[in-house]
């Protein structure tokens, strides 16, 4: 039973991959034959630790929703290395890694949905690995995150081109190199970006991405063996550090301390250090200020929601590489209705071409209608102006009415034009429609409300800050 459902799952894995994923990471999975827990279940074996732990930190959430979709209900999922004396000859290791893998499992991410039940176990005990090793294997870079493949737009160039100076110089141009932006946007492609030009100028760089909460998983790993000596010789070891998601380290002070030495000692070294956040430094809950400041010593560039060319952009080159004929009318269907996040237009691309393969039809605007159905009927209802009024009112602290009042103070008039601006960008009102909304006003009160907010967010941090939230939030 758990041989079909792999087979299955091979079939739609390979459908919706890029072929080079597929081939680096699904094919060389197995489904165990000696599985004995009971069905619905599927054990796989991971040929090493590094694909093990790319495989449940991108894939095994996807597995696990085609079991479901197979089984019609959960199903138990394992992901483990075949056995300790298999997995030593085959995977170099650390105590430290075990740990971030059964951690991490247990620990999802915030705004992630329930997860079907998944376990990664690692066998016990493993011998320290050396330094060299670590460098070898710990490197965790996704092959397909580069340059090449990362499109760019107003949205991200700032940021692209801040990443690429650094790729260049690493250590000597921008230290630390803070990028941050919304759920989604291709800050961790971004930084896989770096560490793969990096890699590809010098081979001999030694370069670890790492996921906070995987950092944080090594840190209580080297408390629980009183291995910390081994932890900071690693960590000041590095050539180039990619740490993201830097807002989990919230109020983890240990964490924290043991990242402050390692900054220190890696900046004083003139080795780069790159951050990834979803919000400004100074506005990190939980932080301390003295990480604050340092991030503040280098360059901080922000990654907005790519605005609709961009989008499409995005749309072709993923079809490019998922080998499929995108026409621009599906790119632009998909493109118009999901905005701020790219994982999700990823994913809806993902659904069109995984639809019309199931049924046997081309990628037609039909067959994505089709295929979209809930998420654009969602989508559709989710959008009126009375949300967004109400949830900029929300956000800004004053009274809904104050929408469609007349009064001229800045602390009601400024989120007005924010809630006129998100209107404009999110709906496909037109502006009179849209001054009509806002107490009846004239359409060029709109456009005006419209540009003030664009040009006032090239300079006023706080209020760029603001309406990205907004976007993020009333995106979904
Ligand atoms: N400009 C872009 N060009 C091509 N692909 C992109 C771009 N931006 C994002 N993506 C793709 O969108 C997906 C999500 O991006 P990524 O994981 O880098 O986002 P993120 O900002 O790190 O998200 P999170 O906040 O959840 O960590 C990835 O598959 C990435 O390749």
């Amino acid at each position: 039973m758990s041989q079909d459902f792999w087979s299955f799952c091979l079939s739609r894995l390979e459908s919706e991959l890029p072929q080079q994923q597929f081939n680096t990471w699904i094919k060389p999975l197995q489904a165990d034959p000696e599985n004995a827990a009971p069905e619905p279940s599927l054990r796989l074996l991971a040929p090493s630790r590094f694909v093990m732990q790319w495989v449940r930190e991108r894939y095994l959430r996807r597995i696990g929703e085609l079991g479901e979709e197979f089984h019609g209900g959960p199903m138990a999922l394992e992901l483990v290395l075949p056995a300790t004396s298999n997995a030593r000859s085959t995977a170099p290791t650390t105590p430290a890694a075990a740990t971030a893998s059964s951690i991490a499992s247990t620990t999802p991410a915030a705004n992630t949905p329930a997860a079907p039940a998944i376990i990664t176990r690692v066998p016990q005990p493993e011998p320290a690995a050396t330094a060299s090793e670590l460098a070898y294997e710990k490197t965790r870079l996704n092959p397909d995150f580069t340059f090449d493949t990362l499109v760019t737009g107003r949205a991200n160039d700032l940021a692209r081109a801040a990443a690429m100076q650094v790729a260049q110089n690493p250590g000597t141009s921008y230290n630390p190199l803070f990028v941050y932006g919304g759920v989604g946007l291709g800050k961790t492609h971004l930084v896989h970006a770096i560490g793969n030009a990096v890699y590809k100028h010098n081979p001999r760089a030694v370069i670890r991405y790492v996921h906070v909460e995987d950092y944080y998983a090594d840190v209580v790993r080297a408390y629980q063996q009183k291995s910390f000596d081994a932890f900071k010789r690693y960590y000041r070891s590095l050539d180039l550090l990619l740490i993201d998601d830097i807002q989990f380290f919230n109020n983890k002070n240990r964490t924290q301390e043991e990242f402050f030495h390692a900054f220190n000692a890696l900046t004083e070294a003139r080795k780069q250090i790159v951050i990834t956040c979803d919000t400004y430094p100074k506005d990190i809950q939980g932080l301390e200020d003295r990480l604050i400041s340092r991030f503040d010593w280098g360059l901080t560039v922000q990654i907005e929601p790519p605005e609709l060319e961009m989008r499409v952009a995005i749309l072709q080159k993923k079809a490019e590489a998922l080998r499929v004929d995108l026409h621009d009318d599906v790119a632009f269907l998909i493109a118009k209705n999901l905005r701020s996040n790219v994982r999700e237009l990823e994913g809806a691309l993902n659904k069109v071409v995984a639809f019309a393969r199931f049924h046997g039809r081309g990628i037609t605007l039909e067959v994505a209608k089709d295929a979209l159905k809930d998420l654009l009927n969602a989508h559709n209802r989710q959008l009126t102006i009375e949300h967004i009024q109400k949830t900029v009112a929300d956000y800004y602290k004053i009274k809904v009415a104050d929408m469609h009042s007349k009064k001229r103070t800045r602390v009601i008039a400024r989120p007005r034009q924010v809630a006129m601006w998100l209107a404009k960008d999110l709906t496909p009102m037109s502006l009179p429609a849209i001054g009509e909304a806002f107490g009846g006003r004239d359409h060029t009160t709109v456009l005006h409300a419209c540009r003030t907010i664009a040009e006032l967010r090239l300079g006023d941090h706080q209020l760029n800050h603001d309406v990205h939230v907004l976007t993020q939030v009333l995106r979904g």
